[in-house]
């Protein structure tokens, strides 16, 4: 069996630059990921099995189309290789802006690859994650990279790895396709060398839909030693860098709320 992390994705500036006639986005964002993730279990099986587990399981239940058996599918047409049993312990909340589906098919087809021995650079493979979802190339890939394009063009940049990190997500879920659908369509402008000076695009229109994302930020904001407070992606999961452990674990122990999910993390590399 193999074990595979699929761990969440933050954009740490997402500049939204125009809508496209195809009705997808043209994007400039920094993508990060964070140590925390869903647990993706794989064996070789008679025939295909799927089973969610974890905190967040219910959240997917009756849902026939998940992103893991979907990206199994997409690998089986492509490389062969027979069935498998998959188990995905779920542990990220379900359409929260901090990519936990593309994650799980980037999970996916990594552990495929591995079993199968195809490179995880193979072509292939992200042109089966291109065609799963925007975020699944940058997931597939898993460190921290320049998206350009709706977020498929993917360029390396050196990350801040091991930097304290607290998610809160209050326990909204907000659909990607409805914040695309409200963005006003004005550009901002680029995306700088440094996050720090970006924006999230995604954010007025995201708080719109969940005012609760304010009420959010502001708390993130209001915490000693924060470097930076910011939605990702479509919301409604927004983010903190904290300049040390001892800040973010403090933060962390203030901020909790009934019903929101907050977890201290650090950024990966
Ligand atoms: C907001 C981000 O998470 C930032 O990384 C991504 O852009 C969204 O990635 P994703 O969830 O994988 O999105 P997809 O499954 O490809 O698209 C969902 C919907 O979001 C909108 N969408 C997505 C990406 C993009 N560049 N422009 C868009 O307008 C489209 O309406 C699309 O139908
Ligand atoms: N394994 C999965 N985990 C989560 N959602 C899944 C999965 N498979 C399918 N979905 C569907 O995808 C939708 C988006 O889920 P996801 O958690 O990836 O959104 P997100 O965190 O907003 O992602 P992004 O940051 O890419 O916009 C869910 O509402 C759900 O219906």
């Amino acid at each position: 069996m193999l074990t595979e992390i699929a761990r969440a994705k933050l954009n740490l500036a997402l500049h939204v630059r125009a809508r496209r006639p195809d009705g997808y986005h043209e994007l400039e964002t920094l993508f990060a990921f964070v140590e925390v993730g869903d647990v993706l279990r794989v064996a070789p099986a008679e025939a295909p099995a799927f089973r969610v587990t974890g905190p967040f399981a219910a959240a997917l239940a009756g849902e026939g189309d998940n992103l893991v058996t979907r990206a199994a599918a997409r690998f089986a047409e492509t490389f062969g290789g027979g069935a498998h049993a998959i188990e995905l312990e779920k542990h990220l909340p379900v359409a929260s802006g901090i990519g936990g589906g593309s994650a799980d098919a980037a999970a996916t087809l990594r552990a495929l690859a591995r079993f199968h021995d195809v490179a995880l650079d193979d072509p292939r493979l992200f042109a089966i994650a291109d065609r799963l979802g925007s975020d699944v190339p940058a997931c597939l890939l898993g460190k921290t990279a320049l998206g350009r394009g709706r977020g498929e063009q993917l360029a390396p940049v050196v990350g801040m790895p091991g930097t304290p990190v607290l998610l809160i997500n209050p326990g909204v879920a907000v659909s990607t396709a409805e914040v695309f659908r409200r963005w006003d369509g004005v550009d901002h402008g680029p995306l700088d060398a440094d996050p720090l000076a970006g924006r999230n695009d995604l954010e007025a229109p995201a708080r719109e839909i969940a005012p609760v994302i304010g009420e959010v930020l502001e708390t993130l904001a209001a915490q000693h030693g924060v470097t930076l407070a910011r939605m990702s992606g479509s919301g409604a999961t927004c983010f903190a860098l904290f300049e040390s452990v001892e800040a973010c674990a403090d933060a962390a122990s203030r901020v909790a709320r009934p019903g929101w999910w907050c977890v201290e993390t650090r950024l990966a590399p």
